[in-house]
Order: C-alpha cells, then sequence, then structure tokens
C-alpha cells in the first residue's frame, strides 16, 4: 500500500530525517514513536510533500515521490498536523466542505457518512471551528481529513492536550473507521497509553534514524524507558 524507502528530509544543512524505511498495508495501524525534536513531524511532512525528500515513496503501486502535496492528497494520502489545523473562522459544515474540495466524492452522501462517526459535530455544524473545544476540533479534523475518502490516514500527535476520556473516544472513532474501511492509520505520537491501545505496528526513532520496530506488543516497558522516557 505504502512504502517508505531510504527517505531522507533536511530544512538545509544536515538531515533532520535520515534513511527511513517502512511499509504499511490495509489492516496495518501503525505508531512513530520517539522524544520530542527526533523528527517524527519532519517525517510525516516528507511524506505529505510539504517538505521535499531524498528517497522512493511508493503509494499504491506507484511512485509518488515527485508528486506535489496536492497531488498526494488527491490520490487518497490524507494528513492531520500537529495542531488540528482546523479553519478557526470557518463554520464546522465549511470546514468539512474543504476536505471533499478536489476529491471526487459525492458530498451530501460523504458528510452523512462520515458525521454517523463523528455524530458530536452535528450539533455544532453552524459554529465556527474556532469556538469548538479541543477534542471537538480535533474531531473536527480528522473529520475533514476524511471527507475527501482517503486511502491512507496520516496523524500528528492527535491526543496532545485533549483530555483522556476524549482520547478513548477518538481512539475508538479510528479503530472503527479502519476495521470497516480498511485503511491504513500512521501516527505520529507520544503518548504510549493511546498507542498500545490502538497501534498494531510501531518505530522508534531517534536522532532522525530508527532505532526499534515491531509489532506493539513487542513495545515492553523496557524499550519505553530506554528510547521514549524523558
Ligand atoms: N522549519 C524548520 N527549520 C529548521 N529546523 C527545523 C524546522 N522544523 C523543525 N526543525 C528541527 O528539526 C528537528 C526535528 O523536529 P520535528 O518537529 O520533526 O520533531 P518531532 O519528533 O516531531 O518533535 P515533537 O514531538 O516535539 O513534535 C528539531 O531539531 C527541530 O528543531
Amino acid at each position: 500500500m505504502m512504502e517508505v524507502k531510504n527517505i531522507s528530509v533536511s530544512y538545509g544543512a544536515g538531515n533532520i530525517v535520515a534513511d527511513i524505511s517502512f511499509s504499511v498495508n490495509k489492516d496495518d495501524r501503525l505508531f512513530i514513536l520517539g522524544r520530542n525534536g527526533v523528527g517524527k513531524t519532519t517525517l510525516l511532512k516528507g511524506i505529505m510533500g510539504i517538505l521535499p525528500i531524498k528517497g522512493t515513496l511508493y503509494f499504491k503501486e506507484q511512485n509518488i515521490t515527485k508528486y506535489s502535496a496536492a497531488r498526494r492528497s488527491q490520490k487518497g494520502i490524507a494528513y492531520v498536523p500537529q495542531g488540528r489545523e482546523i479553519f478557526p473562522d470557518l463554520t464546522v459544515a465549511e470546514n468539512l466542505e474543504m476536505g471533499a474540495l478536489y476529491h471526487k466524492v459525492d458530498y451530501e452522501k460523504k458528510l452523512r457518512e462520515i458525521l454517523e462517526y463523528f455524530p458530536i459535530l452535528t450539533e455544532h455544524m453552524v459554529r465556527k471551528g474556532g469556538v469548538l473545544s479541543g477534542g471537538q476540533q480535533q474531531q473536527l479534523a480528522i473529520a475533514r481529513a476524511l471527507m475527501g475518502e482517503p486511502d491512507i490516514l496520516m496523524l500528528d500527535e492527535p491526543t496532545e492536550g485533549i483530555q483522556p476520556n476524549i482520547v478513548t473516544h477518538i481512539s475508538d472513532i479510528l479503530m472503527l473507521y479502519h476495521k470497516e474501511k480498511h485503511i491504513p492509520v500512521i501516527i505520529v505520537e507520544q503518548n504510549l497509553k493511546f498507542a498500545k491501545k490502538l497501534g498494531s505496528k510501531f518505530v522508534i526513532i531517534q536522532k532522525g534514524s530508527i532505532v526499534k520496530a515491531g509489532k506493539i506488543e513487542e513495545l515492553t516497558d523496557e524499550i519505553s524507558v530506554k528510547y521514549l522516557s524523558v
């Protein structure tokens, strides 16, 4: 489905992400873990095409390394950035509409379907995105990303600043969507509990490179202490 092959990303001199490789298939929920500043966000931006990459990126059996971010999005890669980046001055409905823009979806049908996963949003459709709570904004950001009917979903720290019961709720929605739609999910996280609940595989990054990878059951306390504790 997606293969990341020897990818490096830099902001100028020196690689921030160096020679990273992994692949995900439709049944995977991959967590990218690592301490602050190791390059997780940089890696996701590279995959999304927001930052230029060295290496090769295959998606749905096609080499998309040279595709722009917009073209990658149209091809089916969805990305929810750190901090959510919803449009605060647009209504919830307008935010969702933006998610469907440039995608070949039946908007009304898709909206109904997505709101079934995120019922809380139905109560707020005419309110501005910026007035929603953090947890509601995160749900809006994910719902907006799903409006384009993506073939893969990438999320950057979706639990950041969100209260635990809403984290559980979001985890349940993501699991349900993943199971029903059979699309892989890639999540950058610091929240280990969330990773262990939702994940099926993990990679740990240190100084821009993968130092550990495996099934989520193999993510032991010993590994967490060694590579993730602060
Ligand atoms: N626009 C930029 N220009 C130069 N350096 C940057 C830029 N953005 C990030 N960096 C640097 O790249 C490194 C990796 O940052 P990145 O945000 O990818 O880490 P991260 O693992 O996602 O961290 P966090 O968990 O804190 O979000 C850091 O040292 C950071 O200072």
